[in-house]
């Protein structure tokens, strides 16, 4: 990986009138990365995400990609792919025409042919957009934004509104991109996506980031969970054990397997059945609902 960052944010600063977006947030994106901003609803991922594509002037901070203000789309763009949330495409317009005319834009080269294949829509190419699904236009979105093996891509909610199978397609082209060098800014609300893909994670909330780094430094500052139910006969079980009504207990730990330990050495010793037994470590989604209660 190259020590230029291929994304360089500082200090920016986002206003619409009197409320303030996006307050002195910084980061970077190094090349070759997968990174993902992610947050709460009206936490500032678009304003940012915006400001970094060149769509928004920022109110203050400097926004630097691959070295060059974002605005200068002369020099930016043709190196960069967008799959926004929702697309412009023209509805009169063929899927093979349409991905022909966005990928001229770009002043990129590929094969028409081949990203109807990376996408799966080699059987719509002459269906006009107007007739496509919601999911098939988003796999067209997809087709566009990675025309030509772009350097930097990002991947506005990429997965909404897709099937399993096309969502693991999709996932699997990301992967050959990234193999290729690609560079990947995502935003999600999928968490499991992100927790699974993604080099660093930003999580936003109101503006500013509530925590930065890879998805083990976000979820170790939490502890792991053991939850299971004991039938209402059962005797009490070890500390730190925590009844939640019902015979429902749970486990707050930083020592999973040994707290795991101890409580199958207690069930064994007391011949008592643990039911719903479920232990894990700390989950993107449970770093997100301690947001609010932080
Ligand atoms: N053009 C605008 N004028 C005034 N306020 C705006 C404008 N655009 C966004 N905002 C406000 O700025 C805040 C951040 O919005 P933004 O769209 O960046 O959030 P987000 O993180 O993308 O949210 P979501 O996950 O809900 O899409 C929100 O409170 C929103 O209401």
């Amino acid at each position: 990986m190259s020590s230029t960052p291929v994304i360089d944010v500082e200090r920016l600063n986002v206003r619409y009138g009197d409320f303030h977006a996006v307050k002195d947030l910084s980061f970077q994106v190094r090349r070759g990365e997968l990174y993902a901003l992610l947050g709460t609803n009206g936490a500032g991922k678009t304003s940012t995400l915006e400001t970094v594509e060149g769509h928004r002037p920022a109110t203050s901070g400097t926004v630097r990609v691959f070295g060059r203000d974002p605005r200068d789309r002369g020099s930016v763009r043709p190196r960069t792919g967008i799959m926004l949330q929702e697309s412009g495409f023209s509805p009169d317009l063929t899927v093979r025409e349409s991905i022909r005319l966005v990928g001229g834009l770009t002043r990129r080269t590929d094969r028409v042919e081949r990203l109807l294949g990376v996408v799966g829509l080699e059987h719509k190419a002459d269906t006009r957009v107007s007739r496509l699904s919601g999911g098939e236009k988003r796999r067209l979105d997809f087709a566009t934004a990675v025309y030509g093996t772009p350097e930097l891509i990002f991947l506005d909610e990429p997965t909404t509104g897709l099937d399993i199978q096309s969502r693991d397609d999709l996932w699997d082209a990301v992967d050959r991109l990234r193999e290729d060098g690609s560079t990947v800014v995502l935003t999600t609300h999928y968490l499991e996506e992100a927790q699974q893909r993604a080099d660093r994670i930003g999580l936003m909330h109101q503006g500013v980031f509530h925590r930065e780094g890879t998805v083990s430094e976000l979820t170790r500052t939490l502890p792991a969970t053991i939850r299971f139910s004991l039938p209402l006969s059962a005797p009490e079980p070890p500390p730190p054990a925590v009844g939640e009504g019902e015979g429902r207990f749970l486990i707050e730990t930083p020592g999973l397997q040994k707290d795991l330990h101890v409580l199958l050495d207690w069930a064994r010793d007391h011949a008592v059945e643990l039911r719903d037994l479920q232990a894990g470590p700390t989950r993107l989604d449970d770093v997100f609902r301690a947001i609010g209660e932080e």
